[in-house]
């Protein structure tokens, strides 16, 4: 069994790193979308953030208004403070779940996507830690192109989160995640060569793609 970290800044090409292990036959357990299913329609955590922010952070459905709630978290530390401390133990709480799913499934490859793996001192609960790293400037411009982020919105995201030397500092193994996308499916299936190379990767596991 081997327990995967991968990290790396906001829109570093971490979740296509991430797609790419799927391809591959890893299992993944992706944080993100955890983060968005804990707070789902009539959870116990979206009940806490409305407690924490106030009604105004719920659209006309009651749902979650995430760009409401964005707005007031990424300009305030104290209150991401707040949101993180609603969020993140109930993330990993279904993270542990899942794992344990996945591996009494058969997998033996469990890789983490974990945005925030290094600022919530997860580095070293794994067997190896990857880091997706690229200039601040090209994420931003990948966040305003690709997602429609103003650039002042995109520069406040990335200043939420671990400098990149720091990130790189607690790395295993750092990708290069600013050349071109087969660039970075080519570094991923190294990696994946050489964890796999003695051992089965999970139950159905496709073999690699040239
Ligand atoms: C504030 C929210 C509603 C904004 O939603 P939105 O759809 O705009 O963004 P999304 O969830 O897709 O996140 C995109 C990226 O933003 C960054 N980000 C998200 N939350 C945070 C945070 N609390 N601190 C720093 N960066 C963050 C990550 O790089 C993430 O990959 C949402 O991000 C949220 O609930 N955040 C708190 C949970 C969290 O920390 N998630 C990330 C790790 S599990
Ligand atoms: N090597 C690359 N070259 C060009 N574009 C890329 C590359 N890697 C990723 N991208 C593009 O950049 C954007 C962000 O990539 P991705 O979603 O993988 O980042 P991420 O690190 O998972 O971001 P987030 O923290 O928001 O989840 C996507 O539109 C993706 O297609």
């Amino acid at each position: 069994m081997l327990r995967v970290g991968l990290t790396g800044g906001i829109a570093s090409g971490k979740s296509t790193a991430a797609a790419r292990l799927v391809e591959l036959g890893a299992a993944v357990v992706d944080h993100d979308l955890l983060a968005r299913e804990v707070l789902g329609p009539g959870t116990r955590g979206l009940r806490a953030v409305v407690h924490a922010f106030g009604p105004e952070v719920l659209d006309a459905d009651g749902a979650l208004d995430r760009a409401a709630l964005a707005a007031v978290v990424f300009g305030d530390p104290a209150a991401r403070e707040r949101l993180n401390a609603v969020v993140h133990p109930r993330v990993r709480w279904s993270a542990g779940e899942r794992e344990a799913e996945l591996l009494a499934g058969g997998h033996h490859v469990v890789v983490h996507d974990i945005p925030l793996l290094v600022e919530t001192g997860q580095a070293g609960h794994f067997d190896v830690l990857v880091v997706v790293d690229a200039p601040a400037e090209l994420r931003v411009d990948r966040l305003v192109d690709g997602r429609g982020l103003t650039e002042e919105d995109a520069w406040a995201r990335i200043a939420a989160q671990a400098a990149d030397d720091e990130r790189r500092a607690a790395a295993d193994v750092v990708l290069d995640g600013s050349r071109r996308i087969s660039d970075l499916h080519a570094q991923v299936d190294e990696l994946w060569r050489g964890w796999t190379q003695h051992a089965p990767a999970g139950p159905t596991a496709p073999h690699p793609q040239a």
